[in-house]
């Protein structure tokens, strides 16, 4: 089976100020499949992702040059609004707003304009089924997303971003605050929301990267601190048989 690129990054380069932190990325993420990003702290995983929904044009200081297109479509070009609607982001730490677990799921659609109540009982339902948390919350969709687990938590902000119907969704190290049982929830999810979904992973954990993503993009940082690609590929390759002699003391723990 042939894989469609769902994003295409092209000699992209991210400076904070005089400071360079990704340094030429080139790398094609395929749809319907998981892609993590791994490597050393500071070597730009999260600058990255959040160059993917322009979460970096917050900040002043920053600079970019570089291509990046999703489904042929300049990224630069889109307007931030529909961009951050197609592309999703899920934090290390649960966000729940201080809210009803219904208005956590219902407050991107209302604000795109959704006010319909039973349209936005069926976007509240089917993205928290999706999220596999309807079951736990049917009942009291009241009740503040704030009093629910760790784990239920995080799948609650899945739910949030999956509301919108977005096309990507990015998660930086969406576990690594959670147990191993709601770890393994959130691994669980992410492989029926491929089926459906572009999922870009964050993760500094290594058996996290092995288990649950298809492609594996290892970055790591020059003498100048820049962040670079060293190798890219399926996962079960980056970590049985990988190309670089970096890759493979990485992945063995021998630094990072
Ligand atoms: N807002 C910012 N202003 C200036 N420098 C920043 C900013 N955010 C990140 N950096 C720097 O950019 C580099 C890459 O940071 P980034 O957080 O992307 O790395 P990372 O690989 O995700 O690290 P970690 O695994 O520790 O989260 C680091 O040297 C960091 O200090």
């Amino acid at each position: 089976m042939t894989l469609e690129t769902k994003l295409k990054v092209i000699d992209f380069n991210l400076y904070y100020g005089n400071f360079q932190a990704l340094n030429n990325i080139t790398l094609d993420i395929p749809e319907n499949r998981i892609t993590a990003i791994i490597g050393p702290s500071g070597c730009g995983k999260s600058t990255f992702v959040r160059s993917i929904n322009r979460m970096n044009d917050l900040i002043p200081s920053v600079r970019t040059h570089g291509e990046m297109y999703m489904d042929e479509e300049n990224l630069f070009d889109i307007n931030v609004v529909d961009l951050r609607r197609r592309v999703g982001m899920v934090f290390q730490r649960p966000n729940p707003f201080p809210k009803s677990v219904y208005d956590n799921v219902a407050y991107g659609p209302r604000m795109h304009g959704i006010k319909n109540t039973s349209d936005l009982n069926d976007i509240v339902e089917r993205s928290l089924r999706a999220a596999a948390l309807w079951d736990e919350v049917k009942d009291d969709l009241n009740k503040s997303g704030l009093a629910l687990s760790g784990g239920a938590q995080q799948r609650l902000c899945i739910a949030r971003a999956l509301a919108v119907e977005p096309e990507m969704i990015l998660m930086d190290e969406p576990a690594s605050a959670l147990d191993p049982l709601a770890t393994l929830h959130i691994e669980e999810l992410m492989q029926t929301l491929k089926e459906n979904y572009t999922i870009v992973i964050v993760t500094h954990n290594m058996q996290q990267a092995a288990r649950s993503s298809d492609f594996t993009a290892f970055f790591h940082m020059g003498e100048d601190r820049a962040g670079y690609l060293v190798e890219y590929g399926p996962t079960e390759e980056i970590f049985t048989n990988p190309r670089q002699k970096l890759t493979e003391e990485y992945i063995s723990g021998r630094f990072g």
